[in-house]
Parts: C-alpha cells; sequence; structure tokens
C-alpha cells in the first residue's frame, strides 16, 4: 500500500500483515511514517495505492452499519489523543463505545452518563478512578494520556492501535498501560504500536516492523532483535 501526501510519497509501498494474537511494534525515526501508517488502517487516511484489510473487511467498501461495526472493533489511542478537553472524563471514556450503542441511549448518556461501573473499571485500571467526574481539561498531560486508554479500555476492541501511549507517563505506569493495550492482542486480536523507546517495543512486543522514510525496513521477531537493531533504525548506538 501507498501513502501521497501533497508531493510527498510517506508511506511507499507497505506491505504488512498482523496476525491474530500478534503484538506488534511500530519503530522509526520521527517522521518515518508510524502515524500515516496507523492511521491507514483505523481509516482516516486513504491509502493512496494498493489495498487495506482490516479485520477481514475492506473499511473502503463498507458504508453506514457495517462499517460502524467495524469501527467498533478497533481501538485507537491517537498520538495528540483527540480528547473533547472541555467534557468530563466519564464522557470522553464513554466515547470510546458510543458507536456501538444504538443513537438514542449515545445521546442520553451525554445527560446521563450510562454504563458509569465501566467507566470507573476502566479508570481503575489506568490509576484514576478518582477523576471520573473531572473535566478532562483540569487533568495533566499524563492523566490525559491515561483517560485515552481508559476510553480503548471500555470499547473493548479487537484490534488496538495506538500511537506512543506512553509518552507521558512514568515508568511504572507506562508498564500498566502497554500490559493493559496488550489485553486484547492476548484474547485473540492485535496490538499495533508505534513506540520509540527500544526497551519497551522489545518488552511489550512479539515483532517489530522498522520504518524509515516511508518503508518498511525491518520485520523480525522481538526475540531475535537488541535494542541496538532498534537505536541504528535511529541513527544512534544504543
Ligand atoms: N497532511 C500531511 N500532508 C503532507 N505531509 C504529511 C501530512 N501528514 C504527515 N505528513 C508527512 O508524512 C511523513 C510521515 O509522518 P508521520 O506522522 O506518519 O510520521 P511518524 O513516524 O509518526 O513521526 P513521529 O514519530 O514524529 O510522530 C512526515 O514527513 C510528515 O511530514
Amino acid at each position: 500500500m501507498t501513502v501521497r501526501l501533497g508531493a510527498a510519497t510517506v508511506l511507499d509501498d507497505v506491505d504488512l500483515t498482523v496476525g491474530a494474537g500478534e503484538r506488534v511494534a511500530l519503530a522509526g525515526a520521527s517522521g518515518a511514517g508510524k502515524s500515516t501508517l496507523l492511521g491507514v488502517v483505523n481509516g482516516t487516511v486513504p491509502p493512496s495505492g494498493g489495498s487495506v484489510r482490516v479485520l477481514g473487511a475492506d473499511p473502503a467498501a463498507l458504508r453506514g452499519a457495517a462499517l460502524r461495526r467495524l469501527r467498533a472493533r478497533v481501538g485507537t489511542v491517537h498520538q495528540h489523543l483527540e480528547l473533547a478537553g472541555a467534557l468530563r472524563v466519564v464522557h470522553e471514556v464513554n466515547a470510546g463505545r458510543l458507536g456501538s450503542w444504538p443513537a438514542l441511549r449515545a445521546a442520553w448518556s451525554l445527560v446521563r452518563p450510562q454504563g458509569v461501573a465501566d467507566v470507573v473499571a476502566a479508570l481503575e485500571q489506568v490509576g484514576l478512578a478518582d477523576r471520573v467526574f473531572d473535566r478532562t481539561d483540569a487533568l495533566s498531560g499524563g492523566q490525559r494520556q491515561r483517560v485515552a486508554v481508559a476510553r480503548v479500555l471500555v470499547q473493548r476492541p479487537d484490534l488496538v492501535l495506538a500511537d506512543e501511549p506512553a509518552s507521558a507517563l512514568d515508568p511504572v505506569l507506562t508498564e500498566r498501560v502497554l500490559g493493559l493495550l496488550a489485553g486484547p492482542a492476548d484474547r485473540g486480536g492485535a496490538l499495533l504500536a508505534a513506540l520509540h523507546d527500544p526497551a519497551l517495543a522489545l518488552r511489550h512486543c512479539d515483532r517489530v516492523v522498522g520504518l524509515a522514510a516511508g518503508r518498511v525496513v525491518l520485520d523480525a521477531p522481538a526475540a531475535a532483535l537488541t535494542v541496538a537493531d532498534l537505536a541504528a533504525l535511529y541513527g544512534t548506538a544504543a
């Protein structure tokens, strides 16, 4: 698959299959194309050429309820989080599953939050259960990042896409969040995560795909790689 944005070829003939149960790290220098690749998989970036199948379906061929069903099975932790900010945490977290609720329930939830027990359970997992009714814009960067993770947890997706999901977290929370995001993969789904930290990628993923200037330059089992191998993608010694 190829992606051209303006005059630039951002992903160049990328051929990648992620199997059921796999936890795959995307590594590569800033600008290598990791976010773009995640965007192609979650349907926000249309490929300019080639084809994409997500959970067995071609997103470009789906419309209406079928597209909503596919989207409900793909959970994304965005690099810039994509939180509304002025909403309370409970609404931000529930946004992860609005697509799988009937329209009336989704609308009513904005007035009277639905399924609060699940929201609290997800927030508990990321250490934020005491902030459920706080406004999201009153939280720290790391707390907001954990809200974005909790949003994916309540969604219960089969495929998790995560773009630097622990970039604002301390080491303890980083380990916890990566473990939580790997949950669906451990149950037969999959995780595809852009991770800059080589040690983190090797600890939490089965396989590492390295990108450089939009091309796949490395695709190997984590067990066969060292931190130095991944550091080389960034042009530095480990
Ligand atoms: N809308 C756009 N129009 C033109 N070029 C774009 C656009 N979005 C991204 N790019 C370019 O695509 C390339 C890949 O960007 P991308 O965000 O996928 O990289 P990345 O590997 O995720 O980087 P980072 O680690 O900094 O997040 C970059 O050179 C970027 O400038």
